[in-house]
């Protein structure tokens, strides 16, 4: 194993919560503790990444918003990392190949805000990524439906399980995608960094 990456036994089953977190707040601890119940997980890794590669504005140092990340978490079952930095990659697909290279016998499951799936058929080679790993979706206040009839679930209907499986979605052979509905929270970095805009000026 490489110096300074999470460590994980096999078979265990770890959920990646990719995301710019900047900054992370309650909505992320909470899809992340709903994560780690409904899909019966026994870790999830937040995933800060560099930089989204669809997002055209850099978010903040990465550091910072590691350093930040951990002073909201407060549960060991999560771990904050800078995996992708750390493995120089930055697309998803390159990101997933390398963690199963170098995990083989961890259940990966790739988690992300129902936003986030209305736009996953831009992502680079998302068609490998859902073949690659499960994907747990979870509910985000306006983005429930507008996910269950992206262009990605459309194509992906055949893979979709019912959320009674959400328990069993880590032992899936992908593609196979679930969409849990939990309780809603509003929180969002990008209204954060709006309020704090407006405080400094
Ligand atoms: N309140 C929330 N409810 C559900 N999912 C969320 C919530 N906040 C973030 N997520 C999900 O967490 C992951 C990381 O999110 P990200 O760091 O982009 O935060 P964000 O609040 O969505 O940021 P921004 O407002 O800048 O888009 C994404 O998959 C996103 O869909
Ligand atoms: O690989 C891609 O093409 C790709 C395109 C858009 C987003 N992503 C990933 O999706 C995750 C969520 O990003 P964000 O900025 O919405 O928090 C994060 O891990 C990004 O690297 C990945």
């Amino acid at each position: 194993m490489r110096a300074g990456l999470p460590i994980a036994l096999p078979g265990m089953r770890v959920g990646l919560l990719g995301g710019s977190f900047d900054p992370a707040h309650e909505g992320h601890v909470h899809i992340t503790e709903m994560a780690l119940r409904r899909f019966r997980l026994d870790r999830v890794w937040w995933l800060v990444t560099p930089g989204n590669p669809l997002k055209a504005h850099g978010p903040a140092p990465l550091a910072e918003r590691i350093a930040q990340a951990r002073r909201i978490v407060h549960d060991p079952h999560v771990e904050i990392t800078g995996i992708e930095a750390q493995l120089g990659t930055r697309m998803t697909r390159d990101t997933l190949a390398a963690l199963q290279g170098l995990y083989p016998r961890v259940r990966f499951v790739w988690l992300m805000g129902a936003d986030n799936m209305v736009q996953f058929d831009r992502w680079d080679s998302w068609r490998e990524i859902a073949a690659r790993v499960p994907i747990g979706v979870i509910a985000r206040p306006g983005w429930r439906m507008p996910a269950r009839f992206s262009r990605a679930a459309r194509m992906l209907w055949r893979d979709r399980q019912p959320e009674t499986q959400a328990g069993q979605l880590a032992d899936m052979v992908p593609p196979a995608w679930a969409l849990i509905n939990v309780p809603l929270n509003k929180q969002s970095s990008s209204a954060i960094r709006k309020r704090l805009q407006r405080t400094k000026t």
